[in-house]
């Protein structure tokens, strides 16, 4: 019989009164079929059992040695999670939601995740916590710890991290202030950034070692010492009430700057497009229209720069190549455009020989472009508005509580409609160039199609500075080929399997991650099921396809381009996972292209 199912039933007999685990019983007695639970070479790697009501203690699991991945959250265990400290083999530990109580469980030095949020832990956290290399996640908020935030953490791959809502004091490290104030609030005496600053230490060294007096974001919950009089308080209250008048005055002047900002913007382009209409120079042509220096690319509604200009314009962000915007016309038509800004466009017909090439390229998984606008100012590109969000919001966009997490199958149509984007533009002798989350968006019908493609050819020398997408070999951005494009989309293969961005411009906590690097070294160890996002967990059927995709993104981020399949090879094995065409578009509808000879572009290479 499995060693693991005797611990397994005096666990239930201990911890399920109500017997909810029905399943879990003697008469099927291999415990790898039962509810919650996953085997690897026939011991038990994964207990997953949360939001089942279960109480008392957790000790019959630590006979379980060959354990991974643990979670027991939303449950009513008790008891102290130190004596999970023999479990050596566990990577993701997510107690969440409980009352256990005691210590920090300090010998669990190899996790890679850990929650233990909303329980009564109590005491210190332990300055051995900055030899867990590994950890990517340590979620602490709302328990009873104390004492300083040991000084010496500096874990490079940390991505969630919160310990707000306990009795902390003392100064943040350095190494945790690119994490958001809300990592940290509430708690009595935390200070540092991002909190408020500290007090000098010299004053009040007499008080205490170094520790800070300042409350910062102090609990409107936890009680207040006897020794807060009131004075400090009102002072306080002053204070917090100047602070809110300052961040909406703040609000309201640069929400006027950026109006003004944009009125001279508009009001700029206008005149040039007045002054280029006024000399003539552009003529009409026999599949486009010029006029006020917009070229309309094929089958596009035309108007007028000036239409575009008086239309009401939301900015959508900014990016290597310079701001988007989205457009509403007289008629309700909506476009993004694109403002290019730090390019370097050779001239006027250079560019213009490329717009017409990307123009023609027309595919259910590529941004159609719609038209452009060359003036001596101003560069614009116009393209379909994609309204449902790109790749990167639904994958990142407001982590934390409430999230609806990004399905799996979800993630496996986007990864194949891009790939099936991108292999169209490699057919047509073309680079993407610039293959990342934010440039897949999801159009109206809910597909996946790539954006901001061919335009590498005009970046300068420090426009992908810095981008985890990069191929290893690519030095010059500008330079980048069909192999490097592999590598890129290897790498957003990476970001969507585990949730983590590749780069954080700006030097945030997440710079160091090398994804494809980590993930190798991850998977060498034969830790492959814990690369995965956390909000993937609940897809168990699913670890299979997840494996292979996570294969076939390693392939592509291979450091050798030539051991990088071809893009229409990586189309054919997402295709395989399931057997069936993921997020099939009507390629008729949307493809001008079949009747194109687009000419062999620069960017191949
Ligand atoms: N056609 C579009 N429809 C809807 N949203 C778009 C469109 N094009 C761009 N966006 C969104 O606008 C934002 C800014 O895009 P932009 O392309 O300027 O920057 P980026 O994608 O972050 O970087 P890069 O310039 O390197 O591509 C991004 O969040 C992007 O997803």
């Amino acid at each position: 019989t499995n060693p693991d199912f005797h611990p397994l039933m005096s666990f239930k007999a201990s911890s399920d009164p109500s017997d909810t685990l029905s399943q879990w019983n003697s008469t099927t007695s291999n415990p790898c079929t039962w509810y919650g639970v996953s085997c690897l070479r026939n011991r038990v790697s994964r207990l997953v059992l949360e939001d089942l009501n279960l109480t008392g203690s957790i000790h019959p699991l630590t006979s379980l040695t060959q354990l991974r991945i643990l979670s027991l959250k939303r449950n009513r265990f008790n008891g102290p999670v130190t004596s999970l400290a023999n479990l050596t083999t566990l990577r993701l530990l997510f107690l969440s939601h409980n009352n256990f109580s005691g210590h920090f469980p300090a010998a669990l030095t190899s996790l890679y995740r850990l929650n233990l949020s909303h329980n009564s832990l109590s005491g210190e956290i332990p300055a051995t916590l900055s030899r867990w290399t590994h950890l990517l996640t340590l979620q602490l908020d709302s328990n009873r710890l104390q004492g300083r935030i040991p000084s010496n953490i500096n874990l490079s791959h940390l991505h969630d991290f919160n310990v707000s809502n306990n009795l902390l004091s003392g100064q943040i490290p350095e190494s945790l202030s690119a994490f958001p104030g809300s990592a940290f609030s509430n708690n009595p005496s935390l200070c540092g950034a991002p909190l408020r600053e500290c007090k000098a230490k010299s004053k009040n060294k007499s008080k205490s070692k170094g520790e800070a007096v300042i409350p910062a974001l102090a609990s409107p919950l936890k009680p207040r010492s006897d020794s807060d009089s009131g004075r400090p308080r009102r002072r306080e209250r002053i204070m917090g009430v100047l602070v809110l008048i300052g961040i909406v005055v703040g609000d309201v002047v640069v929400l006027g700057l950026v109006s003004l900002l944009l009125y001279c913007y508009f009001w700029r382009n206008y005149s040039a497009a007045a002054e280029l209409r006024k000399e003539g120079k552009e003529r009409r042509r026999s599949w486009k229209m010029v006029d006020d220096g917009m070229v309309f690319l094929e089958g596009v509604r035309r108007f007028e720069l000036e239409e575009l200009l008086r239309a009401s314009a939301e900015m959508l962000g900014k990016g290597a190549f310079g701001s988007a915007y989205k457009a509403v016309l007289d008629d309700g038509t909506v476009v993004a455009v694109k403002r290019l800004k730090e390019v370097s466009v050779g001239g006027k017909r250079e560019f213009q020989q490329r717009m017409e090439v990307l123009g023609r390229l027309r595919h259910c998984n590529v941004v159609s472009l719609r038209a452009y606008c060359f003036t001596k100012d101003d560069k614009f590109l116009v393209s379909d508005y994609m309204c449902n969000a790109s790749f990167s919001f639904l994958l990142h966009g407001n982590r934390g509580p409430g999230r609806t997490p990004l399905e799996w199958t979800m993630r496996l149509k986007i990864a194949a409609g891009a790939a099936r984007g991108v292999a169209f533009i490699h057919k047509h002798k073309l680079t993407h160039g610039n293959i990342k989350a934010t440039n897949v968006l999801i159009d109206v019908a809910g597909n996946p199609r790539v954006a901001d493609f061919g335009l590498s050819i005009f970046a300068t020398a420090s426009t992908f500075r810095s981008n985890g997408y990069l191929a290893p070999e690519v030095s010059d951005g500008r330079k980048q080929t069909q192999m490097s494009d592999v590598y890129s989309f290897g790498v957003l293969l990476i970001e969507m399997l585990t949730g983590k961005c590749p780069s954080a411009v700006g030097g945030g906590h997440e710079a160091a991650v090398d994804l494809p690097r980590w993930v190798r070294s991850v998977v060498r160890e034969e830790w492959t099921a814990e690369v995965f996002d956390l909000e993937l967990m609940s897809y168990k059927d699913n670890e299979e396809e997840m494996v292979a995709l996570l294969q076939i993104a390693i392939a592509c981020t291979a450091t050798e381009p030539h051991q990088r399949p071809t893009m229409s090879h990586v189309v054919k094995m997402i295709e395989e996972l399931r057997g069936v065409q993921m997020s099939p578009c009507d390629e008729g509808l949307d493809s001008l292209s079949e009747s194109l000879s687009v000419p062999e572009a620069r960017a191949t290479q």
